[in-house]
């Protein structure tokens, strides 16, 4: 867990060896606490310096003993030790000091960095706060308004970046161990006394209260409802205002409120879903971790609309050559020009030159023929599409991959109509394309575990986070996203607002409530889609009871605002007004009020006070409990990916986990029981009848998400 070796015959070198990262597991802390004490006792060493194995000095904690009972030598005394001791320490920094790595870099007496490290205090997203002395520590070190930022942030920095603010001593090029062994070899002689970090006392701005007043109401904007970031501005208060002694015990009570915490639970569940949900797995067995992917040089997108314009920067910006196709001049004028434009501001905003020369742009599906993938983005409509992939099929090379951006029709109905339906696949998108992180990867039953394979790692190549999923109207997150919509909509006819369902959902944590969203996707998609699956329209039987269809409860008021021509944002009207088309500026709309009003004595409907409550339990509660279908059906193979898909798509707040998450938080029996209350009142709306596996999974006394997959028999996995 740490190497103890003598160079240079008077430099301790310890070397912490916990891959991947070195993370500060009890027994990396047991290993640092012995070998200090040889090194502090042993009268041959003069100094010592502190690396990591595999040009990793650490990761911090060990994230994953946060959920069983603290075990091995707790972190500060054994931190307090090094800086207090009387040889000089060296941290010699490669790939990354973070959270208690970084802490540990904080009391070593100089701190070397490799060029390419990154250091940062990121606790703050994993719902606590730098408890190993960094709350007290960096702000006596680079001073309150830098180390407040860095701590609520919890921003990685560059190796440059510590160098400017004083963090390090030095940043080097060469092997940074070896320097670190030079220059603890020459600070043998030097005092310590000023290296001591926690001696220091901390610069203090003259308008204290001020700043941490304006970074408080800065994090309570940004993340609200989250306790963490408000934790670590207390903390730092205590850096300015008290002594080191007495700061960290205030430190260590402020840690004590969030260890234990349900948000630093859900934000530390998220780290893990995250990782998990790249680790993708067929019922055939293949999978990640022996399912090879091609190389992808180049590729083409049919379409320049949103998506596809989104799509062409998020390929060319990491090295892949891209012809861009449109049906028409015009459009392919606009799609350029845009591209171009959102190329060279991303390229700014980054300090590299915008990689133009990759891009080609063609009004011809002939100049494709030797790509070695394509992605459509043609309008959503299944006819066009089947004609495009016809196209491609003889366009394309045989050993082109096919993939669709559909947000929900069959994907393996396109593979169907070509001559390669195991290199066909989905790679479901979320727009603005270029910015979300969210790739839904859908595997149709004829693509091949090599398309699977490629269509992710391309996803990871462009800094996406790849969920595969399997293929159904909807796949994952649009499948759920009906149930929520839904339930928003027949709040609407039962007396709430769109501005109320919009501020719960906001203070529950959601980037944006439902209607909010909607109009920023732009209703017409979901009007158009309720057309083609008889919802609405012309086609509708007028037999029909009213607010019925399909048996089933059925809320025409979307489509009502839509025939008014309100299409969201992009007409600057929808469930809300804008200052113009295109505006993001969202009023309430005295007109939509009205329509409610009509709408509601028009079917004799008594509005009633909603509570915030019934709007999150009636949204959320639908939404997992579609959740739990999908898992049932094997659309998705895990919670977490369908939590992963949530929180990176559709802004489910992390502090709250995801949907499945959070389901499992709020207890299992808790949702089911209101999930049956909401169905006898609503015994016309299936979604809120409870799924079997979540009666299961109740039944089995509401193991923890983790534990899930053991549950589902699925019958017959679409993954
Ligand atoms: C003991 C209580 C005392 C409390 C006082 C001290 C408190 C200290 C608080 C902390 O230190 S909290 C931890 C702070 N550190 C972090 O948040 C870093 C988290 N890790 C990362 O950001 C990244 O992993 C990385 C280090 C930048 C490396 O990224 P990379 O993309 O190269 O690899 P990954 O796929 O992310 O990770 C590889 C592998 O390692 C696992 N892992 C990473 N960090 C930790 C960790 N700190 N603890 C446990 N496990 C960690 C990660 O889950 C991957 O494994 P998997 O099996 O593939 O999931």
């Amino acid at each position: 867990m740490a190497r103890y070796e003598l160079v240079k015959r008077s430099v301790a070198l310890i070397t912490l060896t916990n891959p991947p990262v070195n993370a500060l597991s009890s027994a990396v802390r047991h290993a640092i606490a012995k070998s200090m004490e040889h090194a502090l006792n042993d009268p041959k060493v003069s100094a010592v310096v502190i690396c990591g194995e595999n040009g990793r000095f650490c990761g911090g904690a060990d994230i994953r003993e946060f959920a069983g009972p603290l075990r091995g030598p707790p972190l500060v005394p054994l931190l307090d030790a090094i800086e207090a001791g009387e040889k000089p320490v060296v941290a010699a920094i490669e790939g990354v000091a973070l959270g208690g790595g970084f802490e540990l870099a904080l009391v070593c007496h100089y701190r070397i960095a490799h060029f390419k490290a990154r250091l940062g205090l990121p606790e703050v997203t994993l719902g606590i706060l730098p408890a190993a002395g960094g709350t007290q520590r960096l702000p006596r070190l680079i001073g309150i308004p830098a180390a407040l930022e860095l701590i609520t942030t919890g921003r990685h920095i560059s190796a440059q970046e510590a160098l400017k603010l004083g963090i390090v001593d030095q940043v080097t090029e060469q092997n940074a161990c070896e320097v670190a062994v030079e220059f603890a070899l020459r600070a043998v002689a030097k005092p310590l006394s000023s290296r001591r970090v926690s001696m220091l006392t901390t610069p203090c701005p003259p308008d204290l209260d001020a700043l941490l007043e304006a970074v408080t109401m800065q994090v309570k904007k940004k993340a609200r409802g989250v306790m963490a970031p408000l934790a670590c501005i207390q903390a730092v208060r205590a850096a300015a205002t008290m002594p080191y002694s007495k700061g960290i015990k205030r430190e260590s009570e402020l840690m004590a409120t969030l260890f234990n915490s349900g948000q630093a639970r859900a934000l530390q569940y998220c780290f893990f879903a995250q990782r998990t949900a790249g680790k993708w797995t067929l019922p055939s067995g293949a999978q990640w971790n022996n399912s090879k992917p091609r190389e992808i040089r180049s590729a083409a997108i049919i379409g320049l609309g949103t998506m596809g314009r989104g799509i062409v920067v998020s390929l060319a910006r990491v090295g892949i050559s891209v012809i861009a196709v449109e049906s028409e001049k015009k459009l392919l004028e606009t799609g350029k020009q845009m591209v171009i434009g959102m190329l060279e501001r991303d390229a700014k905003r980054r300090g590299v030159s915008a990689s133009l020369n990759l891009l080609k742009f063609t009004l011809s599906l002939q100049d494709l023929k030797d790509v070695d993938l394509v992605i459509e983005a043609v309008f959503e409509d299944m006819a066009l599409k089947k004609r495009v992939f016809q196209e491609l099929s003889k366009v394309c090379r045989p050993a082109t991959l096919l993939c669709t951006n559909t947000s929900g029709l069959d994907v393996d109905a396109l593979a169907g109509v070509t001559d390669r339906p195991h290199l066909v696949v989905g790679m479901h998108f979320f727009s603005p394309a270029h910015v979300m992180k969210l790739l839904e990867v859908v595997c149709g039953p004829r693509s091949s575990s090599e398309t699977i394979a490629t269509a992710m790692s391309l996803g990871k190549r462009m800094g996406k986070v790849s969920v595969a999923v399997g293929n159904c109207p909807g796949f994952v997150g649009n499948r759920m996203l009906k149930p929520y919509l839904d339930q928003a909509t027949f709040l609407l006819e039962e007396g709430a607002t769109p501005e109320q369902i919009d501020k719960a959902l906001e203070d529950f944590g959601f980037a944006m409530g439902v209607f909010r969203m909607s109009d920023l996707a732009g209703l017409d998609v979901g009007w158009r889609v309720r057309k083609e699956s008889g919802l609405t329209g012309p086609d509708v039987d007028p037999k029909n009871p009213p607010r019925r269809r399909q048996g089933r409860r059925y809320c025409p008021i979307p489509d009502m605002v839509c025939e008014q021509g309100r299409f969201g944002q992009k007409t600057g009207r929808g469930w809300y007004m804008y200052d113009k088309p295109g505006g993001t500026n969202a009023k309430p709309d005295p007109l939509i009020q009205n329509l409610l009003e009509m709408y509601r004595s028009r079917y004799g409907i008594q509005p009633r006070n909603i509570s915030d409550q019934e709007i999150i339990e009636r949204c959320l509660f639908a939404l997992a409990n579609e959740g739990f279908r999908i898992l049932e059906d094997g659309i998705a193979a895990r919670p977490e990916d369908i939590d992963v898909i949530y929180l990176f798509g559709y802004g489910f707040p992390r502090h709250g986990g995801g949907p499945m998450f959070y389901s499992s938080m709020v207890g299992l029996e808790r949702v089911l029981e209101r999930l049956e209350h909401y169905h006898q009142a609503h015994p016309d709306v299936p979604h809120l009848e409870p799924s079997p596996l979540l009666k299961k999974l109740v039944a089995c006394g509401s193991p923890p998400v983790q534990k899930w997959r053991e549950h589902i028999k699925t019958m017959h996995s679409h993954l």
